[in-house]
């Protein structure tokens, strides 16, 4: 197989790749659809970059050389631009710098003074820059994104990095003839370059198509665990997280205990300035108990006004320690919106894990019964639940 069948199956690849993105990107959620959109432009460019190479031969090198790499270096610009994009890394104008050196230094060195050594130099160079400016991107989110499509991403941009510097290598060893044609079926070299550039936008491109997914997959997630208003981990996140601390903390015979937190009068705040000013308290003071809770500490919105803090390893005494910081916490930060300043207090009723205990909610339901008794004592205050406590109602039922 000549290098000019192999370019051009590799564009045919990519151009099907592009399409291939192009059809799925609609489906995209609107945050991933910009970073898709400049992936699939890099992919298209890198295919024309690819048919250009092909036809090297049959037109002036001045004007076919420069365009040819003007492209693959405008398609790996592109993919540097949408990886920034996926990860909400602004844009700018700089990033144009390595391809307007690159094109200006193919021309230098393909019209004024030829030399494909020299021309060999600038598009090693500036495809490395290229190449590893998308390696940092990538890896700079090493912390947020641990999805393997990142790291295969990674991996196919320092494979090609590697491949590049190896050939830039071996002509600098071998040395380059001043008649060199990239179509030159004779030289093996030849026959890799265009191998490896074809492939790469291919694996490249289903690896950001699995990044894309993957992001995808952990939006629903975050979406189906959290509180839509607040963000806080929703009732059922909190009923699973519950459950799986409780019965922990029951096989390690250690403390586990929550609060269950709900605002005074919060009705009067809906009552007299409106749902949406009592939306914007809820998120405030889901925000002031975020602040406050301690690593190991779960906030969850249970419904409604009310809020749920579970406790690992705590005691009765350091339970309503753990209450106490979550009460002032949001009695020391007053609500405001706009002109208005309210001050905001909840109650808590805390409980712990007794012995006795078979599950979660035998817990729940004691915090429930304390919370009562907090807000039956005047509000704005912590109840630590006594071992046989029970809602009235509870008590009542009970007795009959
Ligand atoms: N704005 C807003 N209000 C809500 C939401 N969920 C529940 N509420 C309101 O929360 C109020 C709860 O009021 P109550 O249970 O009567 O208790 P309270 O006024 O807080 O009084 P105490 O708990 O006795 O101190 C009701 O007016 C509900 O409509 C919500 O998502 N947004």
């Amino acid at each position: 197989m000549e290098p000019a069948t192999v370019y051009l199956l590799g564009a045919l690849m990519m151009m099907a790749n592009g399409g291939v993105l192009g059809l799925m990107h609609r489906d995209f959620p609107p945050s991933l659809r910009p970073s898709a959109v400049s992936w699939r432009i890099g992919t298209l460019l890198h295919a024309c970059g690819c048919t250009m190479f092909m036809v090297q031969d049959s037109l002036p090198h001045s004007f076919i050389l420069p365009l040819a790499n003007g492209l693959v270096m405008g398609g790996f610009t592109c993919y540097w631009g949408a990886l920034r994009q996926f990860y909400g890394v602004p844009r700018t104008l700089v990033q144009l710098a390595p391809v307007t050196v690159g094109v200006l230094g193919v021309y230098w060195f393909a019209d004024v003074s030829p030399n494909p050594l020299g021309r060999l130099v600038v598009v090693s160079l500036v495809w490395v820059a290229l190449l590893g400016v998308c390696i940092y991107t990538l890896l700079q989110q090493s912390r947020r994104d641990r999805a393997w499509s990142r790291q295969v991403m990674a991996g196919t941009f320092v494979a090609l990095l590697v491949s590049i510097l190896f050939r830039l290598g071996w002509f600098l060893t071998m040395g380059m003839p001043d008649d060199y044609s990239g179509l030159d079926g004779s030289l093996w070299i030849n026959m890799a370059s265009p191998v490896v550039l074809s492939i790469m936008p291919v694996i490249g491109t289903t690896a950001f198509l699995l990044m894309c997914s993957e992001r995808i997959r952990r939006q629903w997630e975050r979406a189906a665990s959290t509180d839509y208003l607040t963000g806080l981990a929703n009732r059922r996140t909190l009923a699973d997280a519950g459950a799986r601390r409780f019965e922990r903390a029951r096989g390690q015979n250690r403390g586990f205990g929550l609060g269950v937190i709900d605002i005074d009068h919060f009705k009067s705040i809906n009552d007299r300035f409106g749902h949406d000013v009592g939306d914007a308290a809820l998120k405030h003071v889901a925000a002031k108990l975020e602040m406050a809770c301690r690593e190991q500490e779960l906030p969850a919105r249970q419904g409604g006004e009310e809020f749920v803090v579970l406790f690992d390893d705590v005691s009765g005494d350091t339970a309503l320690a753990a209450g106490e910081r979550l009460r002032k916490a949001v009695a020391d930060a007053p609500f405001t919106s706009g002109a208005l300043m309210l001050p905001i207090t909840i109650s808590i009723g805390v409980a712990v894990r007794l012995p006795e205990d078979t599950e979660f909610d035998c817990v729940l339901r004691r915090a429930d019964a304390a919370l009562y008794a907090a807000k039956q004592g005047g509000r704005n205050r912590v109840e630590c639940a006594a071992p046989n406590m029970r809602m009235p109602a509870q008590t009542a039922g009970a007795a009959v």
